[in-house]
């Protein structure tokens, strides 16, 4: 079997007494995408911010191309291949879109931020945020202020962000929220072209989005791992219509 690219082991999570994650074991391969679902509160952003490093499990670890990065944080872990997108804009909004993209590039090189505005004309970071606009389709507006995008296009930018730092995997949460049925479709068919390039663990609850997307889908609820599968067999397993998808299954 090829080596996962991302893979988290046993990661456990308490909050006081309120377990959100327990013992969650996954893994993220090659060209795929792998969705994560469940019901609101399931855990899904906790383990998110515990791949990603914002939050520091109380058991189990992460492991990002076979390297141990469970006690690395959030940058160290971007600088070693992970891309993150967010459930809420990280975007600065009186910036141009392609300024964002820049910080994005700058982020990746290891630049300190004191060379920001050295950036602005720096031909290798500004080709690499100008690539990154053109791959997620926002080229033409990349002298645009961020605050004037559509909340799709903004969407779009955060991917570009993301991939300024040529990530190896990337964690998403949410990329279709409040996009609406056009921008949904759009942003699956983006995001179906760019697991060639680096596989994606999902976190959606836009359900017809995950079932054309996802190569495989594991289910949480109350932090644990109920059912992992093909879209196939998830949508038959009767724990996981009871637990979570009813009809929409
Ligand atoms: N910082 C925190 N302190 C205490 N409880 C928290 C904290 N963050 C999240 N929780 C609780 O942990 C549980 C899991 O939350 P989480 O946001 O991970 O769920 P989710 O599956 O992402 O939900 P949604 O689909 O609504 O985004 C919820 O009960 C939530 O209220």
């Amino acid at each position: 079997m090829t080596e996962p690219v991302l893979q988290t082991s046993g990661l456990t999570k308490s909050f006081g007494a309120l377990p959100v994650t327990q013992d969650v074991t996954l893994d993220l391969r090659p060209g795929e995408i792998h969705a994560v679902i469940g019901p609101n509160g399931a855990g899904k952003s906790t383990l998110i911010a515990q791949i990603s490093g914002t939050l520091a499990p109380d058991a189990g670890s992460v492991s990002l191309m076979g390297r141990d990065v469970t006690v690395l944080p959030p940058h160290a872990r971007a600088h070693a291949g992970l891309g993150r997108t967010f459930q809420i804009s990280a975007l600065a909004m009186e910036d141009t879109v392609l300024q964002n993209a820049l910080l994005g590039a700058l982020g990746a090189s290891g630049r300190p931020w004191r060379f920001w505005r050295p950036a602005l004309r720096d031909a290798e970071l500004r080709g690499r945020a100008e690539a990154a606009l053109e791959r997620v389709g926002l080229a033409d507006l990349a002298a645009k202020r961020t605050a004037d995008l559509s909340h799709g296009q903004r969407r779009q930018l955060e991917v570009a962000v993301a991939l300024t730092l040529q990530p190896r995997a990337f964690v998403m949460d949410e990329p279709m929220a409040g996009l609406g049925p056009d921008g949904s479709k759009r942003m699956t068919g983006f995001l179906d072209g760019l697991r060639a390039e680096a596989p994606i663990l999902l976190v959606e609850h836009d359900m017809d989005a995950v079932f054309a997307l996802a190569d495989r889908i594991s289910v949480l609820v109350y932090g644990r791992i109920i059912a992992s599968g093909s879209v196939d067999a998830i949508r038959a397993d009767p724990a996981v219509r009871e637990a979570y998808l009813g009809d929409a299954a």
